[in-house]
């Protein structure tokens, strides 16, 4: 598995070893002791998430607050997004600024987004079915979202022929200027 720190070095884009025959192609879309020798430190991972979205669906910015903070592995098994993580450690040299990556059922990349990021994404395909362990549990009383167009945050989300669909709760989100953040 190949192992890229994204430019917050924190973010970590994995590439796994594909093996394809004329049957298709196997690879491991996870194993615990290759993931944590690539990102050099140990981590527990206690559920698995799976959403489908069609295309223009953006879901984020979100996270959960301590102690329910949650570090999150993703990748997409069907389609494809653009995946957004945003440093939101208030101590970080890099606080307020993200990391972006296309994952895709073709590349197969997952990304490793740490305790104290934001996470979002939006679909590009026509269908996108995304896959993510994370290392606690759903606290909802804990969750927090930042607005995806916060200007603060200049994330530079792709153009798409069609209008972003947005829920209600993200769509009415913080603004980065007043969210909770991590020490
Ligand atoms: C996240 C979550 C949600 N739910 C329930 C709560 C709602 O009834 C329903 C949809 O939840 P929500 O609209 O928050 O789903 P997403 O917008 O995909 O949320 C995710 O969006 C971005 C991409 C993230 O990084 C987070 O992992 C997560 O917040 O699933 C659960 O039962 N368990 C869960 O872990």
């Amino acid at each position: 598995m190949k192992a890229t720190p994204l430019d917050i070095p924190e973010v970590v884009l994995l590439e796994p070893n594909v093996f394809g025959d004329e049957r298709g192609f196997f690879f491991e879309s996870f194993n615990q002791k290759k993931f944590e020798e690539a990102i050099g430190y140990p981590v527990e991972f206690v559920q698995d998430n799976h959403s489908r979205s069609c295309k223009g669906v953006l879901r984020g910015l979100h996270y959960q607050l301590s102690p329910h903070a949650q570090g999150k592995l993703v990748r997409v098994a069907r389609g494809e997004v653009f995946d957004v993580a945003v440093d939101i450690r208030k101590s970080s040299p890099t606080f307020g600024k993200s990391v972006t990556a296309y994952l895709s059922e073709e590349n197969k990349r997952q990304l490793w987004v740490p305790e104290g990021f934001a996470h979002g994404f939006v679909v590009l395909s026509e269908t996108a079915d995304f896959l993510y362990k994370t290392t606690s549990f759903y606290a909802p009383d804990c969750e927090r979202s930042i607005i995806w167009s916060d200007t603060d945050l200049d994330i530079h989300w792709p153009d798409l022929d069609v209008d972003f669909i947005v829920s209600d709760k993200d769509e009415m989100a913080n603004s980065f200027s007043v969210a909770d953040y991590f020490e």
